[in-house]
């Protein structure tokens, strides 16, 4: 028997799509864990421990190494800055990081930006040679504009229809969002059997999958 792998999951949207793949790729997870309020749950028959945390919060579960794996979004990883190890992309989770506005918005001096994301925020604008305010928000980003907060916003489009539903538009895409595998650098190398058997089976369900499209 090998070592316990310790995965900090995200709760959410992430963890139903996660747990789809990781059963796909025979890791028999389970699917339920939103009905139950525990949030450390042990999996011996898998070799797994569960810790169900908030999607931002992952990267720093694993850097720390109380976590040796974790799943987060390429948009937290891109935030939050953490040195994890970014073992694979799951393909999961897939939407696009953007700057987006009223249609009848005009670049002016000193704009104000609404985001939950504002490093990434900042260093697209400074790498873009504009001044403007970030303002940070934790969610609903999209009424920003509509009562007046802020010019523009950073945030995620999947589907576009938040933007549609509250007359916004997209102005330009940033980067692509995925979700992705990571792990803690001294965990990789102590636990090395343990999680490159976990990536393979993942990387092979992922493979199949992008060679089926
Ligand atoms: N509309 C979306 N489509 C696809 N993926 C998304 C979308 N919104 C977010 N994500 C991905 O899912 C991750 C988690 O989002 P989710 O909405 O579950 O959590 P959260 O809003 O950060 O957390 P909480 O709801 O607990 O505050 C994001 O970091 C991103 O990678
Ligand atoms: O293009 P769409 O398919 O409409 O998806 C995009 C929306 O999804 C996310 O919001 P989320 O559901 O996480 O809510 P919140 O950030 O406002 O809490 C994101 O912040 C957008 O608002």
């Amino acid at each position: 028997m090998g070592e316990i792998i310790k995965v900090a999951m995200p709760k959410g949207r992430i963890y139903k799509k996660a747990s789809a793949l990781f059963r796909e790729a025979g890791i028999q997870i389970p699917t339920d864990v939103d009905e139950s309020r525990k949030l450390v749950i042990p999996l011996p028959e898998i070799g797994m421990e569960f810790i169900l945390a908030k999607p931002v919060d992952v990267p720093t579960y694993v850097e720390y190494g109380v976590a040796d794996i974790g799943i987060v979004g390429k948009d937290v990883l891109m935030e939050e800055n953490r040195d994890v190890y970014e073992l694979l992309d799951l393909g999961i989770a897939r939407c696009r990081m953007s700057v987006i506005a009223l249609p009848d918005w005009k670049p002016g001096i000193q704009q104000r930006v609404a985001t939950k994301y504002p490093n990434v925020a900042s260093q697209y604008f400074r790498e873009h040679g504009q001044q403007v305010e970030v303002i940070k928000l934790n969610g609903s980003i999209e009424l920003a504009p509509l009562i007046g907060l802020a010019d523009r916003i950073v945030d995620m489009v999947e589907t576009g229809q938040t933007l549609r539903e509250n007359g916004l538009v997209e102005l330009e895409s940033i980067f692509e969002i995925t979700s992705r595998l990571v792990a803690n650098r001294v965990s990789y190398r102590m636990k090395n059997a343990e999680i490159q058997a976990v990536s393979d089976a993942l990387e092979k369900v992922i493979t199949a999958k992008n060679d089926a499209r």
